[in-house]
């Protein structure tokens, strides 16, 4: 495999580690003397930062189905054209806080749209643009950590039932089997560097 710049995504349900792990991840890198630009999901563009208020707040019932698959594929498709190809093209690694596998998680399985329509949303948005590797956390504590850090409350999507957030859970596992090249389960429990040797361990293949 060459050793161009990578395109990599931390995904999982809520609470499970993935902005500490970012950080830590990007951390490390930078001691390999790789460059990386870190991002989020639903955001990491000017114009994708406008969608994220808009879908994170409000009301559940503040958009359909079909509307918050829309408008995440929306800041999607702003996301990679103005920030994660222009950083790859200048030979930046990128790190993302959740991508695609969010969206076929929790609105193609957790809410219902089927893992295939979101996916089909996102090859009209991005074309055939894809991460590089994929590195899902998986803790079943997530939840409890969450409610601890959250404690004014969680946004739209966050405050969704156990149950919802069950079924994300569920859909990551399946998408980690339907890809298991792209998409790794990370076991994230342990410490905070217990886990970021896991991601390394799982990123060893694409390191130069
Ligand atoms: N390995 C760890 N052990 C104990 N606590 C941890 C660990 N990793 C993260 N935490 C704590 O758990 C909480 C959730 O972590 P973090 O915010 O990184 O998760 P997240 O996956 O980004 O969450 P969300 O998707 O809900 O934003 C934070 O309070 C963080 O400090
Ligand atoms: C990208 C993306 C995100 N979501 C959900 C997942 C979380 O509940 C929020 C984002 O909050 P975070 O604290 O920044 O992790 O949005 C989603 O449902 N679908 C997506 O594609």
């Amino acid at each position: 495999m060459s050793d161009g710049p990578r395109f990599i995504t931390l995904e999982g349900g809520e609470g499970v580690g993935k902005s500490t792990q970012l950080k830590a991840l990007h951390a490390a890198l930078a001691e390999r003397g790789l460059h990386c630009a870190i991002t989020r999901e639903p955001g990491g563009s000017e114009g994708a930062e406008a969608i994220r208020a808009l879908v994170l707040s409000g009301d559940d019932s503040r958009w359909s189905s079909e509307a918050e698959a829309l408008l995440f594929a929306a800041a999607r498709a702003d996301h990679v054209e103005k920030t994660i190809r222009p950083a790859l093209e200048q030979g930046h690694w990128v790190l993302s806080d959740r991508f695609l596998d969010s969206s076929l998680a929790y609105q193609g399985g957790a809410l219902g749209l089927g893992v295939e329509r979101v996916r089909e949303l996102y090859r009209f948005a991005c074309g055939d643009f894809l991460p590089d590797r994929t590195l899902v956390l998986v803790l079943d504590e997530g939840a409890e950590r969450a409610r601890a850090r959250d404690t004014e409350g969680s946004d739209r999507i966050g405050g969704r039932s156990d149950a919802f957030h069950r079924a994300v859970d569920v859909a990551f596992r399946q998408i980690a089997a339907q890809e298991p090249d792209r998409v790794r389960l990370i076991d994230a429990s342990g410490t905070p560097q217990d886990v970021t040797a896991r991601l390394l361990d799982n990123l060893a293949d694409l390191l130069p």
